[in-house]
């Protein structure tokens, strides 16, 4: 007489064993950030390559028809090399908000979905971008360091900072996260103006097509687009000249997106006034110029992290992996962006 095994007489692993698998290639930020347990679900169970001694390649086809979606975060790509390995994927959900470290066009060509981190880090990343500019602008850090050293008794007052309210600002991406910077340095009495791929018919925002026509006609650049082939380098010579001696640069998308040796080089011959930045090129290693330069606020990578959003977070990519899992339409499917 065969034994019948019921779902009930399985153990934990054998009945994770059954689930569907989504892959990761190195662990995302948020799982050490608010723990990973915060992503656990009863409908799918993660596979971990980082947890394996096995080649990356092996360890993808031994499990090939069992992965049926991939957890990316930013820094290990997910390019035609891995997606062949994985026929049966259908989605990546990303738990960063920048999309650089995902071959879209390759999604697309095999049909794969991409959900994106739809608007939870955007009011974050946005007030640390304003956070940066007020900072630039006011000498808040310099100002502190200043106090901290007792130089406000020994050398008297620090010089004078300037004023936000009124100054023109350039957003430069206005997407979800361009668009909340607008929206509050406009509360902030800003002149705002923007560059995008396309135009926006929602806003009524000054649009320049040419980033280096912006830069002429703005006070404060804020870099807030994605970074690839398009942006890589976008900010150049020629777009920090435009923005010139008085201008000011905040960075809080990729740091590749500013050419930085060039950025340095006009900060420490003051061809521009500033910059506030969240993010670098060659990340974490900041260049050493920066230390020495009051008018630079340096952050590192920090815009989009609170716990707040991280819960947030965890929540969407929970929902967005589950309702791919059920055939549901994905909680944020990334279609366009800019
Ligand atoms: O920069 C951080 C992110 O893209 O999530």
């Amino acid at each position: 007489m065969g034994v019948n095994v019921t779902d009930s007489d399985k153990t934990q692993e054998e009945e994770q064993q059954d689930l569907p698998k989504v892959v990761l290639f190195r662990p995302p930020p948020a799982f050490s950030l608010i723990g990973e347990e915060s992503f656990a679900s009863n409908k799918f169970h993660f596979l971990k390559t980082y947890d394996s001694q096995l080649p990356l390649d092996q360890f993808l086809s031994t499990h090939s028809h069992s992965i049926k979606a991939i957890l990316s975060s930013g820094g290990a790509p997910v390019n035609a090399d891995i997606l062949q390995l994985l026929p049966e994927v259908g989605v990546v959900v990303t738990t960063s908000a920048g999309l650089n470290q995902i071959d879209i066009p390759e999604c697309r060509r095999r049909g794969i979905k991409i959900a994106n981190s739809g608007n939870v880090y955007s009011a974050d990343v946005a007030d640390l971008a304003v956070g940066l500019l007020i900072d630039v602008l006011r000498k808040v850090s310099a100002s502190d360091r200043y106090v901290r050293q007792g130089l406000w008794a020994a050398k008297g007052n620090y010089p004078l900072g300037s004023k936000l309210s009124g100054k023109r600002a350039g957003i430069v991406g206005l997407g979800n996260i361009g668009y909340e910077v607008a929206k509050r340095l406009e509360a902030f009495g800003c002149f705002v103006s923007y560059n995008s791929r396309k135009k926006k018919p929602y806003v009524s925002y000054p649009f320049y097509h040419d980033v280096c026509e912006l830069a002429a006609n703005c006070d404060a650049l804020i870099i807030c687009c994605g970074l690839s082939d398009e942006t890589r380098h976008m900010i150049n010579k020629q777009v920090l000249s435009a923005l010139g001696k008085e201008g000011v640069i905040v960075n809080i998308g990729r740091g590749a997106i500013i050419d930085e040796k060039e950025m340095v080089r006009c900060l420490m011959q003051g061809e521009i006034a500033g910059a506030g930045l969240d993010v670098f090129e060659n990340e974490p290693n900041v260049p050493q110029e920066f230390f020495a330069m009051d008018n630079v606020v340096l952050s590192p990578h920090r815009a989009v992290f609170t716990p707040e959003s991280l819960k947030d977070l965890s929540q969407l990519v929970v929902g967005n992996l589950e309702a791919f899992l059920s055939n549901k339409p994905l909680l944020t499917e990334y279609v366009d962006s800019e």
